[in-house]
């Protein structure tokens, strides 16, 4: 399996090159030349499958042998012992042919572990192997950070860098992160906001000169395509277990960079039934405007009681427009940089094409509150602010009613103690393995919104 670059001037990969990266060389995310294509039969034979076997089988073609198979085995079997459930991403049903997947399951409560679990694990066989030194730089809006932490910290060839927007982040969150102990975790708390941080993480790619000679970046974000390999996984596991491949189903997926629509978006295109797509935004809506207006446009990012979606520039957006534009790595390219200067549109073809896929619904702080009350007075089921704004945009978007409707929920309501107050509902416990965390150490660092400022702190560190 070769890699390809959205902006066509890096060169091809193999799987293990963009395990090891984050953007390619020319700034563009790497995604597969050509994508698996399973037959009906093959999907419907995995009905029944531990969420592991489900899952070797779907990431084996991304993988192409370059790790052997009882490896892969192993470390897919490892990552998702970690789950809580037994089911790793059990179903729950809310009325009639409505239900949400439990994503946050993993050990820091968000769906960020089905990738981080087993990013972590392939970096350290892949590094161990070969005797390999790596910096981890991520950026996080809140969920990612601890996700990445908790997946990599345990490998001796990796230092971590995690960038969180200072004060944007919820406090179960930032603690999350900044509690961890380990000489190889570093957090930072940039006075910015999400897209800030993801900034400064992209330039740094552009440009490891800060790094000593023996290091590489290595990204735990979803611009590192093993992120969204990972998170096709579950939209096979929600459909399989709801009579797919036989009849569809649809998802409501709450936004933020687009990683997990677009693994939803590649499970519908290596042959899953999917009926329907829904990109679930809070009011950070840019791409709710583009599928509802054909407006593709920044505006300033605001602070939401979904903080986690908090994103403005949604990086994985580029890997569609590559599909979209049929390859046309220039017209991406243009469309691209383009926005940070002028407001976007597609031409009208490309637009029928993007709204023929997804629907798209921007909901705000007090509808999302209202949800979260309105579905735990109806089924005593208390959900987190994304997973109620997904249910209220598959409520909304919903165009046929017969068809199985999964909303992702996508984290613990733990984390969002603001959005479960508003809605005049009790805090939830902490679960046991968090209980204490109020009080535990916390130790980051705080520092500018400036390239420089983390690439310095970097090279201090390393
Ligand atoms: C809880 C939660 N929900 C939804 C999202 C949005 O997911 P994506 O960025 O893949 O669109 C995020 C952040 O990524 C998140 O942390
Ligand atoms: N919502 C994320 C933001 C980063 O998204 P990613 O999927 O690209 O890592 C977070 O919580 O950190």
């Amino acid at each position: 399996m070769k890699y390809i670059s959205t902006r066509g001037k890096a060169p091809a990969c193999n799987f293990e090159q963009v395990l090891l990266t984050g953007l390619a060389p020319d700034g563009g995310l790497y995604v597969p030349e050509s994508l698996p294509r399973f037959s009906e039969s093959e999907i419907a034979s995995w009905a029944g499958l531990p969420y592991d076997q489900l899952a070797f089988r779907v990431i084996k073609p991304f993988i192409d042998g370059e790790i052997p198979d009882d490896v892969l085995q192993r470390i897919l079997s490892e990552s998702y012992q970690t789950f809580t459930h037994k089911a790793v991403a059990p179903l729950r049903q809310l009325d009639a042919n409505e239900w949400v997947l439990e994503l946050y399951c993993g050990p820091t409560l968000a769906f960020k572990d089905f990738a981080l679990q087993l990013l972590g694990r392939l970096l350290d066989y892949v590094l161990t192997r070969d005797n390999k030194k790596v910096a981890v730089l991520g950026a996080t809006s809140g969920d990612t950070g601890s996700a990445a932490l908790e997946g990599c910290r345990h490998c001796e060839n990796i230092d971590l860098f995690i960038l969180h927007p200072y004060q944007r982040v919820s406090e179960v969150q930032r603690r999350q992160m900044t509690t961890i102990a380990g000489d190889n975790v570093h957090n930072i708390a940039v006075r910015g906001n999400f897209d800030d941080c993801q900034r400064i993480v992209k330039a740094a790619f552009g440009d490891q000169s800060f790094l000593p000679s023996d290091r590489q970046l290595v990204a735990v974000n979803s611009i590192n395509w093993a992120r969204i390999m990972a998170q096709i996984v579950y939209y096979f596991y929600a459909s399989l277990n709801l009579g797919g491949p036989l009849r569809p189903v649809s998802f409501s997926v709450p936004t933020g960079n687009f990683g997990d629509i677009y693994a939803g978006y590649l499970a519908r295109s290596m042959g899953l039934p999917v009926n329907q797509l829904i990109i679930a935004t809070n009011r950070n809506d840019i791409l709710h405007r583009l599928i509802s207006d054909n407006e593709y446009s920044l505006g300033s990012l605001e602070h939401t009681l979904s903080p986690s979606m908090d994103i403005m520039v949604s990086s994985n957006f580029e890997r569609y427009l590559f599909d979209l534009f049929d390859r046309d790595a220039e017209a991406v390219t243009e469309f691209v940089t383009g926005l940070g200067h002028t407001p976007q549109k597609l031409k009208p073809d490309q637009w029928l094409r993007a709204r023929e896929l997804f629907s798209s619904l921007g909901v705000d702080d007090d509808t999302t509150c209202k949800v979260i009350g309105q579905v735990y007075a109806d089924t005593e089921f208390l959900i987190d602010p994304h997973t109620a704004i997904g249910v209220h945009a598959a409520r909304v978007c919903n165009k046929d009613s017969s068809v199985p409707m999964v909303t992702l929920a996508t984290a613990h309501p733990v984390k969002f103690a603001d959005a479960v107050e508003k809605a005049g509902l009790q805090y939830p416990d902490l679960p046991e393995h968090l209980q204490d965390l109020l009080e535990r150490d916390e130790r980051y660092d705080v520092l500018d919104n400036d390239i420089t400022a983390v690439t310095d702190f970097m090279q201090s560190r390393l």
